[in-house]
């Protein structure tokens, strides 16, 4: 009989050449109005041919098996259902090559059953796929070119039931069923492969064994292999007798199946290597933006959409079908995306777009709405407020734990580290002159190196001294002397150092200080210029007055109260200015000894003379005792600091003279 139809058509991944030969019955429904045009307007088909009582079977030839390089079951010739099977309606008819046959009950029941979940609005593509596997594993479907698929074709077209009427609704159910099956028989071949990769390997022909197996072994593999080429070769030659392009899978199948044996050891490095390029190149994912035209020129009037994600109402990402992304030029790894103004902008033209596409409403594109929260973008907008919060934390923080310390590039003062000595070389016999203090303080270093006897009678030390005087007189030195006589360790302050800009410092520093002399007791406490704080609180109010400074003054009140003679500490403290003391400060049971140094007479100063020349080289001429004593002479008024000076300068003066 003559070909019934035939036609060209350009538009397919998928080429498919269908001679088909229907049974009789089935040729008059299918001369009907109905079927031809419905075959016309086909997709996936680039050549069909329908044979009418041809002698030939029905082919269906297809590559889409190439494009994903799957191997889906061929059958090779078309016979009668009854050839080989019994009339039991309820078993499942197999033809002469074990192919499954439908009957026409059988394939509109199973139709039904298809239809029934396309059309399910309540489930999405995933679970619609995994409801019509399980179908077609129940009627045993068949491959893309088996009998069971050109009945199932068969039992579309002709369809008969009120929803197939409408126009159109054929050609939807064919693109359906073709696809439902298409992704079936993926999966079915995936898991084959990767059950096929869990079994161990087959020992290799080039294996090498210890004893005769390998011989026996190779033998036996060469003869399957053998054996296996024949049967290869063999049903290669049925298959190039009837299939036009079969070649090239077959080959695409061998190829495949020898590479998967051997490079199945490598399989885990390529993985590994294509996780971290992908994670390198961002996942080796390429977007492409394009315009609302493309997307509807392109993609949604061929049917190319699955659905479309808008994201943050800004962006609409478009999501290709299966035969989409099979589309020459588009790609897996590919997104396409587009901008919106808005989204009611947007649905209106989609749906104008899915209108004008004749596209029924039961078809349109689900569009999904997400709002996404990038990283970067969140750590954009609270990058102010965090730095903001992170800097006042750190100011916070850094005024908590030490003060000031810090803030401005100053360190937390400890005394420890700068003016703290423990083993003082200083003794009175450095200071000269000033005998009076010497004999004053000496109460402290006896009462420090014997603390025993005075607290056996009961006697109570004084807490502190206060060493005034013209500056340079020694006050520093003979409190450091005191701490070196005693053997006792020496800390040591300024009070203009206790004074920061910062509420709270000062006070702080007074704690530390004599936490620190406390542990290290007996020890000595110095603090020089105790005006700088000890200054009578109350005057200055209402001008300005220095409240940290008399929160300082208060913290040494309350520390020098604070501990008990048993302590064992002794506070001294140097000034220039005792008479600008607050009462307080020098009330008995803090500073109640007060030692005046004043500068020093004719023979305070020429014993420090004395305690100086020994420091600097003379000329031997010099007679020390007649130098210091005309020196003094001629010394009147000036200080032990002036008397150190002059010795000095007299050094410098020789040394620039290049004297030895
Ligand atoms: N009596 C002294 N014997 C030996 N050297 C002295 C004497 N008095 C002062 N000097 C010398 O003068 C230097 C300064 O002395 P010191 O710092 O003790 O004076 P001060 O009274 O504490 O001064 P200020 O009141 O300005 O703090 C000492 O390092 C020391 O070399």
């Amino acid at each position: 009989m003559a070909t019934l139809l035939s036609r060209n058509s350009t538009a397919s991944h998928a080429v498919l050449k269908v001679p088909f030969q229907l049974q009789s019955h089935t040729l008059r429904r299918v001369t009907g109005t109905t079927i031809p045009t419905t075959i016309k307007r086909g997709i996936h088909t680039k050549q069909r041919h329908i044979n009418y009582h041809s002698p030939k079977p029905v082919i269906i030839q297809s590559d889409i098996s190439q494009s994903f390089g799957l191997s889906f079951k061929r059958f090779n010739s078309y016979q009668s259902p009854d050839h080989h099977n019994n009339d039991n309606n309820n078993v499942p008819k197999f033809n002469a090559q074990g192919e499954r046959i439908f009957t026409d009950d059988e394939a509109e029941h199973l139709l039904s059953k298809l239809k029934k979940i396309w059309s399910d609005s309540s489930l999405s593509e995933a679970e619609k796929q995994i409801r019509i596997d399980s179908v077609f594993d129940e009627f045993q479907m068949g491959g893309l070119v088996s009998p069971s698929t050109t009945m199932m074709i068969n039992a579309i077209l002709t369809d008969q039931s009120p929803d197939a009427e409408v126009a159109g609704q054929k050609m939807k159910n064919m693109h359906l069923f073709h696809d439902s099956l298409k992704k079936y028989h993926f999966q079915k071949e995936l898991r084959a492969r990767v059950s096929k990769s869990k079994t161990p390997p087959p020992v290799s022909k080039w294996s090498v064994s210890q004893d005769g197996a390998s011989t026996e072994n190779k033998g036996k593999s060469a003869k399957n292999e053998s054996t296996e080429n024949e049967s290869s070769k063999k049903d290669n030659d049925t298959k190039s007798e009837e299939f036009n392009s079969s070649e090239p899978q077959k080959k695409s199948e061998e190829n495949g199946k020898q590479e998967f044996d051997g490079i199945q050891n490598y399989v885990l490095l390529i993985v590994l290597s294509s996780l971290v390029f992908a994670y390198l190149s961002g996942g080796g994912v390429e977007e492409k933006v394009i315009t609302f035209q493309e997307f509807q020129t392109q993609f949604l009037q061929k049917g190319f959409v699955e659905k479309l994600i808008v994201k943050d109402n800004s962006e609409v990402e478009v999501v290709l079908n299966e035969r989409g992304k099979a589309q020459p030029g588009t790609s897996g790894n590919t997104t396409y995306s587009f901008s919106i103004s808005s989204v009611l902008n947007f649905e209106e033209k989609l749906k104008k777009a899915q209108q004008e596409a004749n596209m029924p409403e039961v078809m349109w594109i689900p569009v999904i709405y997400v709002q996404t929260v990038s990283i970067g973008k969140a750590l954009f907008q609270l990058a102010p407020s965090l730095l903001l919060l992170s800097f006042l934390l750190w100011t916070t923080k850094k005024a908590l734990s030490g003060g000031a310390g810090g803030m401005f590039g100053q360190k937390k003062k400890t005394f420890k580290k700068f003016n703290a000595e423990k083993n003082v070389k200083v003794n009175f016999a450095d200071v000269a002159g000033c005998d009076e203090a010497k004999e004053e303080i000496m109460e402290f270093v006896k009462f420090l190196k014997n603390p025993a006897k005075y607290e056996k009678l009961g006697a109570k030390i004084p807490r502190g001294a206060i060493l005034s005087g013209p500056p340079g007189t020694g006050k520093t030195l003979l409190a450091k002397a005191t701490a070196g006589e005693a053997g006792v360790p020496f800390y040591s302050v300024s009070g203009s150092e206790f004074v920061e800009m910062f509420v709270g410092v000062g006070a702080s520093r007074v704690r530390d200080l004599f936490k620190t002399a406390r542990e290290n007791a007996p020890s000595i406490v110095f603090v020089d210029e105790i005006d700088a704080i000890g200054k009578s609180r109350g005057k200055g109010k209402g001008m300005g007055g220095n409240d940290e400074r008399e929160n300082t003054l208060n913290q040494l009140l309350v520390e020098m109260d604070g501990f008990s003679t048993s302590d064992h500490v002794v506070v001294l403290a140097g000034t220039n200015r005792a008479d600008v003391l607050d009462s307080a400060l020098l009330r008995p049971g803090r500073f109640d000894r007060k030692i005046y140094i004043s500068n020093p007479e004719l023979e305070g100063r020429k014993d420090i003379f004395g305690v100086h020349l020994k420091k600097i080289r003379l000329a031997p001429s010099c007679d020390l005792d007649d130098l210091k004593g005309r020196l003094a002479a001629l010394t009147p008024g000036m200080s032990g600091a002036d008397i150190a000076n002059v010795c000095n300068e007299a050094a410098l003066t020789a040394a620039r003279h290049n004297e030895e």
